[in-house]
């Protein structure tokens, strides 16, 4: 990616015995995810993209936009870079209600530049019923949701979220997380993601970052690093597969959709979707199992002709193994006595019998 198009961003800043040092060219719009453990730099990143920590060798564009080029003494700081910036715990006005944390952040645009009007943000945060509420009074998933529609407010041409729904319980997550979604699909606006959970990262994120001891391990677009067996994410109870499918029937009374790929025709207990819509489906590893000759007789709906392309050890007894399923690339996490017992190797032809599938939207 070059000329006017994406994000390049060149950090290299020393904090203690800290070293981030990173070159990344990103896309211009989606989400970005960055990922790693604990302490890999996610939060340095980002805070030297905002401008709150000053990286001495550093290049920053945005969409053409040149935010910092310590080369040419370019620095804008941070209250001059139009983004928006997320944390993990919201921090709105508790003595305001919801309107006015929102007009604050509207203070600071000019209107000629404000690209998202104040009622989409609203309307996408799906916050209309809480303007006149005390901040204090909503529960952490609304404040965070109205969090997010205070930085979109600032018409940002860069938005940076750092853990947004780490402090959130699983039902308050699975309460915003719709939310994230429809920014993704709605918005221009480039997103910057910081999280730990690949649950998140394969719902949301398009592109991945991945960080480690403030390097980049590895970049590129998330389906495929998910899967790649020489990095994290492929390994551990949350491994999985995304693939993309078409809806091509629908068995209301069933409460079941069938979507083709290129690995055959996927089964997904959701009867409201519609034929001729693209979906995104997510296969967890550990839902997927290995057998030589293809079952017959079995209550399980999805199976697929597989080949195998590689075996790399997992958890204590556990394998997991990659599939070429017509060039779709699944997971499967077996174990390491099942793997001998079926003699696995790369080349293999098998059947993949999958007990659980996702439609991520
Ligand atoms: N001002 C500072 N002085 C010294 N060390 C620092 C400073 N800021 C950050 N660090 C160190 O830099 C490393 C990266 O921190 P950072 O917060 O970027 O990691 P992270 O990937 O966001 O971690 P987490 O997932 O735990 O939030 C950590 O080891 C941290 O202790």
């Amino acid at each position: 990616m070059s000329g006017n198009d994406g994000i390049r961003a060149t950090f290299s800043r020393r904090n203690g015995d800290f070293l981030l040092n990173v070159k990344l060219d990103l896309p211009g719009r989606g989400v970005t995810a960055v990922h790693g453990t604990s302490g890999s730099g996610k939060t340095t990143f980002l805070r030297c993209v905002a401008g709150l920590e000053r990286a001495g060798s550093a290049y920053l564009s945005v969409n053409g936009e040149v935010w910092q080029d310590e080369r040419a003494g370019v620095f804008l700081p941070v209250h001059r870079r139009p983004l928006g910036y997320v944390f993990q715990e919201a921090s709105l006005f508790a003595h305001l209600d919801v309107q006015r944390n929102l007009d604050y952040g509207l203070r600071r645009v000019p209107a000629a530049e404000r690209r998202v009007a104040l009622d989409q943000a609203i309307k996408l945060l799906g916050i209309e019923k809480l303007l006149q509420r005390r901040s204090d009074t909503l529960s952490g998933g609304e404040r965070q949701r109205v969090a997010i529609a205070r930085a979109l407010a600032t018409s940002p041409r860069l938005l940076l979220m750092d853990e947004p729904l780490a402090s959130l319980d699983v039902q308050r997550k699975a309460d915003v997380l719709p939310y994230l979604e429809r920014l993704h699909d709605e918005l221009d606006i480039p997103v910057l993601y910081v999280s730990h959970a690949p649950d998140e990262v394969a719902r949301l994120a398009d592109h991945l970052v991945l960080l480690e001891a403030g390097r980049v391990v590895a970049a590129g677009p998330t389906r495929e690093l998910m899967t790649r067996m020489d990095l994290p994410l492929a390994h551990g109870d949350s491994a999985a597969a995304v693939i993309e499918a078409t809806v091509n029937r629908v068995e209301p009374q069933y409460h079941l959709s069938h979507a083709g790929f290129a690995g055959g025709q996927i089964s997904l207990l959701n009867p409201s979707l519609t034929v001729g819509q693209r979906v995104r489906v997510r296969i967890q590893a550990r839902d997927v199992s290995l057998t030589l000759q293809k079952q017959e007789g079995t209550s399980v709906l999805n199976i697929f002709a597989v080949t195998v392309t590689g075996i790399s050890a997992d958890s204590p007894g556990q394998v997991m193994v990659g599939l070429d399923a017509n060039g779709s690339t699944l997971l499967a996490r077996i174990t390491q006595k099942s793997a001998d017992a079926l003699q696995l190797q790369p080349g293999s032809r098998v059947y993949a019998q999958v007990k659980g599938v996702a439609v991520l939207g």
